[in-house]
């Protein structure tokens, strides 16, 4: 597949995706939004991947959805197509680890993406909003779910029935993201992010993830009880056992991801 709308790079075991639209500051239009989906689709078969970035430029990480693709659809249109969560979906779904890193706008579906991986590392210009309001419209592509379970109640009202925007700062107090950087720094701390967690045992990784997410579906005994069954099932792979003998060894793991 060749990409128009978005950069894709593979550097050692990760998958940078740089979404690249800079005329319409990465405003998310169909054609960016499929070949988004289509790049993490083959990150997520490719076995040499163990970790996925999403940015963005300097400028903005994603500025919505694209409202002049939008402006003219009707009801049916939105109601036939499920516009428009049902092709962000795939984002959510994916089983590897996935890192936000947002410089400069991250607004409506912009903002939106950036939550549907698994942590934001922003730069310090970073500014985050829920501005659909001032559209006619609200966020929908989980804007008022996810936000509200980031930052609460009081902010997610605050954010998404003003419209305004939140700096890095703010987003950061508020548990939006979790760690703000000099812009110039962005991408190095997150390739290292992402590095040191692709270096990891994968089967553990992925689990992990499983099993934070499953927190917010379920009740906390249920989601205890989940934790302790994946956590047995870690003690069936190699990795655990290549993982534990190291640390008594004293030398560095060499896991195998299996
Ligand atoms: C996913 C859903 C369902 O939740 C819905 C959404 O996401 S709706 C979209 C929500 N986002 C917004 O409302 C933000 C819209 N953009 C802005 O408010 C401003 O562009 C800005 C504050 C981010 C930046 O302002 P400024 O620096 O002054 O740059 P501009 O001249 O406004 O923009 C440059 C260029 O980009 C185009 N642009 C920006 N955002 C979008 C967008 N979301 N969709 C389409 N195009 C966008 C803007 O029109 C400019 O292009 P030209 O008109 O100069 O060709």
């Amino acid at each position: 597949m060749s990409y128009e709308a978005i950069l894709v790079v593979r550097e050692d075991a990760v998958g940078i995706i740089t979404l690249n639209r800079p005329q319409a500051l990465n405003a998310l239009n169909s054609q960016l939004m499929d070949e988004l989906t289509a790049a993490v689709d083959a990150f997520e078969a490719d076995d040499g991947i163990g970790c996925i970035i999403i940015t963005g430029s300097e400028k903005a990480f994603a500025a919505g959805a694209d409202i002049k693709e939008m402006k003219s659809k009707s009801y049916m249109d939105v109601y036939k197509e499920d516009f428009i969560t049902a092709k962000w979906e795939r984002v959510t779904r994916t089983r590897k680890p996935v890192i936000a890193a947002v410089a400069g706008f991250a607004l409506g579906g912009g903002c939106e993406l950036a939550m549907m991986c698994d942590f934001i590392i922003a730069a310090d210009n970073a500014k985050f909003g829920q501005p659909e309001i001032k559209l006619g419209v609200i966020p929908g592509a989980g804007g008022t779910q996810r936000l509200t379970r980031f930052v609460g109640k009081a902010k997610a009202m605050d954010m998404c029935l003003t419209g305004r925007m939140m700096d890095a700062a703010e987003a950061e107090r508020s548990g939006l993201v979790s760690r703000v950087v000099p812009l110039a720094d962005l991408m190095t701390v997150t390739r290292e992010a992402a590095k040191s967690i692709a270096a990891l045992s994968r089967p553990a990784v992925m689990i992990c993830k499983e099993s934070i997410n499953r927190s917010y579906e379920t009740t906390l005994a249920e989601g205890i009880r989940f934790e302790r069954r994946v956590f047995h099932s870690l003690f069936a792979t190699e990795d655990q056992k290549e993982g534990m003998s190291a640390f008594a060894d004293k030398r560095p793991a060499e896991f195998k991801h299996r």
